[in-house]
């Protein structure tokens, strides 16, 4: 098999030193906490927030799932976040996508205060992390939970060529700035993009995030290169797998399981940066 990159293991290693983190803040009388906005019964997004409310208690954090109905209006969602922007006993808000139809995801997440805007979407700390601004701002936990795996699998992405594949606000749009930030030399893929393959064969690292299973054969890529793999497809006979193919037995090439890659390093980022936003509310 290809070296797998044990998310896992850095996830906890991360949340070690959350725990630690919070222990100090709430000696201090300051207890970090979550609200987590769920619309609607997708079973996936149910997963997910479990995990996330789950590693909060975990870790000490304060969290709170307000899950409302599948036909919820936006005008009473956007009550909601106005209520949690005005509770200090709240310092991260996340509204967890996808969300019905009838509800606008930018609207909600320009609702959100940027202070407590864990996820990072709100225009201003979008902007922030374009202009890769030096004070703090919160920003996209999986492409942030990436560049933390990435600082122990491939620490100098100087001139790395990195290629993104796929451009949703969650993961793609982020992750490009974040390793132009890195003065990696980014190219970003889509639908339309023409010469995949060639973008492919010449990739020093490579995001790929589409939801197809089987998208990215590792046969594909460099030798050396480093596959990073934000799919979560479920098969029809329940089995999780990611978009990548791991067809290259005994190779030196670094990917990261699906299971156990990104999956928990989002988890652990998303309180890794709960605990930052405590942190700026306390003026400490
Ligand atoms: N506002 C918002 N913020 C998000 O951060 C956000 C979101 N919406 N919508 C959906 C995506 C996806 N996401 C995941 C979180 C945990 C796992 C996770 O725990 N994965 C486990 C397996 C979970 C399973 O068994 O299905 C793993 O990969 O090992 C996966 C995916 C957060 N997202
Ligand atoms: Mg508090």
């Amino acid at each position: 098999m290809t070296k797998l990159i044990d998310g896992k293991q850095v996830a906890n290693d991360l949340k070690v030193q959350i725990a630690s983190s919070v222990k100090k803040l709430i000696a201090l009388g300051i207890t970090p906490g979550i609200a987590v906005i769920l619309v609607g019964d997708d079973p996936a997004s149910q997963i997910y927030v479990r995990n996330k409310q789950r590693a909060a208690e975990k870790l000490g954090i304060d969290s709170e799932v307000i899950h409302l109905p599948a036909t919820t209006s936006e005008e009473k969602v956007l009550a909601k976040i106005a209520a949690l922007n005005a509770n200090p006993a709240i310092d991260a808000i996340l509204v967890q996508s996808p969300m019905p139809a009838q509800i606008d995801e930018n609207r909600i997440q320009s609702a959100i205060v940027p202070e407590k805007d864990v996820d990072g979407f709100h225009p201003q700390n979008v902007g922030a992390l374009f202009n890769n601004a030096q004070d703090y701002y919160p920003m996209a936990n999986t492409p942030r939970g990436i560049m933390t795996l990435l600082n122990e699998y491939m620490p100098n992405l100087v001139g790395k060529k990195a290629l993104v594949i796929g451009r949703s606000i969650l993961v793609g749009r982020p992750m490009m700035a974040m390793l132009n930030n890195a003065d990696a030399t980014v190219t970003l893929a889509h639908r339309h993009t023409t010469n995949l393959e060639q973008l492919i064969a010449d990739a020093d690292v490579i995001v790929v995030a589409v939801g197809k299973p089987h998208f990215l054969k590792m046969s594909d890529v460099k030798a050396d290169a480093v596959v990073i793999d934000v799919g979560i497809n479920r098969l029809a006979d329940g089995t999780l797998v990611g978009d990548v193919l791991d067809d290259m037995p005994d190779s030196e090439q670094l990917l990261t399981p699906v299971p156990g890659g990104v999956g928990p390093m989002t988890i652990a980022t998303l309180m890794q940066t709960t605990v930052e936003l405590a942190r700026q509310h306390s003026t400490i």
